[in-house]
């Protein structure tokens, strides 16, 4: 394997061994502390032009599997880990993480002293970096990616027609900012009809599908870039029983009105505390986010913040007092990660079967 390092823009050099292709890597560079999920986690478009550092160790010894993919292709920038197994031992393995990199043209960096690197993203906050071959010291001429507040990202991801997916139950329209495959898994195992339609999707169109109820999925980026399809998103959501999940929970904040901040090196891992404020039920819940909704700038009048971070308090969750409409910074389909808050799809769904229109029941 050719000696390479990844560089923060920060100006820290972590020296590791490039593994799959040797092009240079750029991205922001970001932790998961998951123990499990690198396929989950890779293949997940909210990560789009972000390079992931596994906390856990060891990394690939159960190979890829067929099922585990949250979308078509692996989505990351780049990986970094401390070891990479290229000979995994699982009956479901379909190839090694090192085939996987090679036939998607992924950069890799191993054999890196993880948790040095995590501790300085921690201290610095998370900033752009670049994966290479060969010496620090050679400059290496890679383009910037475009900000992440542009709509670039989510342009990139999001499906570019829309699918139906028929179904004997309610039909819900998922407008996909860069859809895990595990929230449509969700709603076709409660029987729900779906259709997933592109980010750019007006009312008007989502209106002549006569949808039950919609759902605005995970994505890339920051949700500023989706600023001139909040109106649609505000017409939607007064019209429809509405569930934000992650990028979505962001942007139906937006869309009335309250602002988002970036945290100093987000969350993202699959233990994260999180507070139901109605019952004082703390829930383990997998998180994979940049930014959050600012606790000041939601409008009491018309949200309610249902759902906080144990560890830092920051909101996870809002419902709104008169309209049905419910918000999770969290992800209640899992994949990877605990299914805890797995209810928040049927509690949803009941919803719009009693045909209520008061904000409550989703409390
Ligand atoms: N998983 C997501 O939907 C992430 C949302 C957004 N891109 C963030 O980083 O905060």
């Amino acid at each position: 394997m050719p000696a390479g390092y990844v560089k923060l823009a920060t100006g820290e050099i972590f020296k590791g061994e490039v593994v799959g292709q040797e092009q240079p890597a750029v991205g922001e560079v970001v932790f998961n502390t998951s123990m499990t999920g690198y396929q989950e986690i890779m293949t997940d478009p909210s990560y789009a032009g972000q390079i992931v550092t596994f906390c856990y160790p060891l990394i690939g010894n159960y190979g890829i599997q067929l099922d585990d993919n949250e979308s078509n292709r692996p989505q990351v920038a780049g990986i970094i880990t401390s070891e990479l197994c290229d000979i995994p031992s699982h009956y479901g393995a379909v190839k090694s993480i090192d085939q996987l990199l090679k036939e998607q043209g992924l950069t890799a960096l191993t054999g890196v002293d993880t948790r040095a690197l995590v501790k300085t993203i921690r201290k610095y906050g998370t900033v752009q970096g670049v994966i290479a071959c060969g010496s620090p010291d050679q400059e290496v001429q890679v383009a910037s990616p475009p900000p992440f507040s542009s709509s670039y990202w989510v342009d990139a991801v999001s499906t570019k027609e829309m699918n139906t997916y028929p179904n004997s139950g309610p039909h819900i329209v998922v407008v996909d900012l860069g859809m895990k495959k595990s929230i449509l898994d969700c709603l076709l195992a409660a029987k729900c009809q779906v259709t997933v339609v592109p980010y750019s999707t007006t009312y008007e169109q989502i209106k002549a599908l006569h949808p039950d109820g919609v759902v605005y999925s995970n994505g890339p980026g920051d949700p500023v870039a989706l600023k001139p399809w909040l109106e649609h998103v505000r017409r939607v959501t007064t019209a429809y029983p509405t569930l934000g999940i992650c990028l979505g929970h962001q942007v139906i904040a937006l869309a009335y009105g309250a602002t988002t901040a970036k945290l100093k090196f987000g969350h993202r891992g699959g233990n994260h505390p999180v507070k139901e404020l109605s019952t004082g039920k703390v829930m383990i819940t997998p998180q994979n986010h940049s930014y959050v909704v600012v606790d000041e700038s939601v409008d009491p009048q018309q949200f309610e913040v249902a759902y906080r971070h144990v560890n830092d308090g920051t909101v996870e969750g809002l419902v709104h007092k008169e309209l049905p409409i419910c918000t999770v910074q969290f992800h209640p389909e899992a994949h990877p990660g605990p299914s805890d808050t797995a209810y928040i799809f049927h509690t949803f769904l009941q919803h719009i079967q009693k045909g209520g229109r008061s904000a409550y029941a989703f409390a």
